[in-house]
This record gives C-alpha cells, structure tokens and sequence, in this order.
C-alpha cells in the first residue's frame, strides 16, 4: 500500500513549519505526503459536541475534529500545547526528538531594568508568575498571539522585553541577537517538543509515524505530562516541568513547580531517580507537591481562573 498521508497542521508560521519537517522525515522514509493547513479559528463541524468526545485544546481542537472527520490523516502540534488528555480514538503516534527548552526574554539592549522596576511581556501564566516571584517589584503585562505577532508587539511597545520558548523563534528564524536565556524559569512540560497524533486504528499511518518516535523525548514528555495531569485536573494552573536524562549514570533528573497567579507562593520539587523508576516520577513529585500546601493553591487557582 502506498496511501498518500496528509498532515494536518495550523496556519502559523511555526506550525507550517514543524509539519514540513514532519513532512520531510516521511518523505526521506519513502511515505508519499501532503500538508493540509487549517486556519487556526477554522470551522468546527461535527455531529457530536467537543465535549463528548473529550476534544478541549482551543489549539488543537480544530485538526482534531479534521482527523475524526477523515479530513487528515495525521496532525503535528506543539506537544506543550496538547492537552494531557487526548480526545477519544486519537493517539500518540510519534515524539519527535526535543529541541531547546528554554525560555528566553527578548529585551531592547538595556539591563537597567533587572534590579529596578521593569516592565515585561507575557501572556503565559507560568512565565508571568516565575517573574513575578524573582522580580517582585516589576509590571507583567499580558501578551497573546503567534510568536510573529508578539514579537511585533513587543517592537511596538515600551517594554524592557517579552518572554518566548527559545525553541519557536529558533526554528522559523526570528531569534534577534538581543535576548538571554531565563535557565532558572522552569519551562512548560512537553516545551520544545514536537507531537505527532493519528487515529488509533489506522495502522499504515501509526506504523510509518512511529519511525519518526525520539524515545529519550518520549520519556521525558511523559514524565512531565503525568505530573501536569496529576496537579491540575482540567485547569490551565502555573506550572513548570522538565525531565532530563543523564546517560553517565543512567538517571533522569526532574524539576517541577507549582506557582500562586502572583508569583508570591511557590512549590518545587526537584530529584534524581534511576531511570528505571520513570514511570510514576512525574506522579510521586505531583503527589509531594500536592502535599506539601499545593492541593490547597488548586483550590485557589480553581476558583480564580473560573470564569
Ligand atoms: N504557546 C505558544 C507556543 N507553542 C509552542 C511554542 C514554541 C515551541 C515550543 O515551545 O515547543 C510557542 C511559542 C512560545 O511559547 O513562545
């Protein structure tokens, strides 16, 4: 058989971009291929409710109703953007192997603000609140869109800069060579990951996909998830996690952190484990956190985020 396997991907400049390097591993495979782009707010027609079907990404809804609808055989996603949970009949086929984790901010050349009263952009929760909780005294102002769209806003504003994962601008070329690396923010679990998803059933797809699995990356990612997914139960909550393995002595070291929306209370756990023990690593370090004070912040941040 040789079917042609369409890919379906977002609009934006990053996301044609992670499908055609999709694109381009299937073809070096031999697997004919096509991209299908749908636009980021695209139609939702389907005879069932999102809910129902366990469909809830407002990024990834739209290519999974595609897929569930036979209009693309595969979609490749930011995997940070992907909900824990998949929605019904669609699966992990493929992790591609991560790039950079970081965040970085992106500033104007000028470090006066660091240690005075500075003003940043971000519209991410987990960015806003490990700034807050080192730079108390500073102003995060929110921050939304594509990577292009934002880094024309912080050009249009007078911000002393704005906070972006490394991995996007490096990969469409819009990285400026004014920026620095924030090592100590605990970045987005699954960030600088690459995921690809395919109807369970279709054993043409998930078997040439599959070719494409990083499994260091799929480890990692895994770990990372099941700890958001322990931690929040459906709720969009301030939370960092990153996995690493360490070959030298066969260990994966995990940081993860829970965070009050104002950066003031923060929970951490960091540890080093046999990588035999990955399995339930992201569990045991939610389940601490959780003790520790932050089923109580779950409860706060529940209510707060609620609309
Ligand atoms: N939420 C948007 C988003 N989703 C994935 C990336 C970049 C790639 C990645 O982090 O894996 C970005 C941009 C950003 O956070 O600055």
């Amino acid at each position: 058989m040789s079917k042609v396997i369409r890919i379906g991907t977002r609009d934006s400049e990053l996301a044609l971009w992670q499908a055609h390097t999709v694109q381009k591993k299937l073809n070096d495979l031999g697997y004919k291929t096509e991209i299908i782009a749908v636009k980021s707010d695209g139609d939702i027609i389907l005879d069932k409710p999102l809910y129902e079907l366990g469909i809830t990404g407002i990024f990834t809804k739209t290519l999974d109703v595609a897929m569930i609808n036979g209009k693309v055989d595969i979609a490749v996603h930011s995997m940070k953007d992907v909900p824990t949970a998949l929605p019904q009949g669609i699966i992990q086929a493929a992790v591609l192997e991560r790039a950079n984790t970081l965040d970085i901010l992106v500033h104007k050349g000028n470090f006066d603000f660091l240690n005075e009263n500075g003003t940043i952009a971000s519209g991410s929760l987990r960015r806003k609140a490990q700034w807050l909780n080192k730079y108390p005294t500073h102003l995060v102002e929110d921050l939304r869109g594509n990577v292009n769209t934002r880094m024309q806003k912080l050009k249009d504003n007078n911000w002393n800069g704005a906070i972006f994962a490394a991995a996007g601008l490096e990969r469409i070329n819009l990285k400026p060579s004014e920026f620095i690396d924030l090592d100590w923010m605990i970045p987005a679990p699954a960030q600088g990951a690459m995921l690809v998803v395919a109807m369970q059933d279709d054993e043409y797809v998930l078997d040439a996909v599959g070719q494409l699995n990083h499994l260091e990356t799929e480890i990692a990612t895994y770990i990372e998830r099941q700890f958001l997914r322990t931690l929040e139960g459906g709720c969009t909550a301030p939370i960092g996690a990153i996995a690493k393995y360490n070959e030298k002595d066969d260990t994966m070291y995990f940081k993860g952190a829970l965070f009050s929306l104002d950066g003031k209370q923060k929970f951490e756990v960091e540890k080093t484990v046999p990588l035999i023990e990955w399995k339930k690593l992201g569990f045991f370090a939610a389940k601490e956190i959780l003790e520790k004070g932050g089923a109580q912040l779950m409860e706060e941040l529940r209510s707060q985020l609620k609309k």
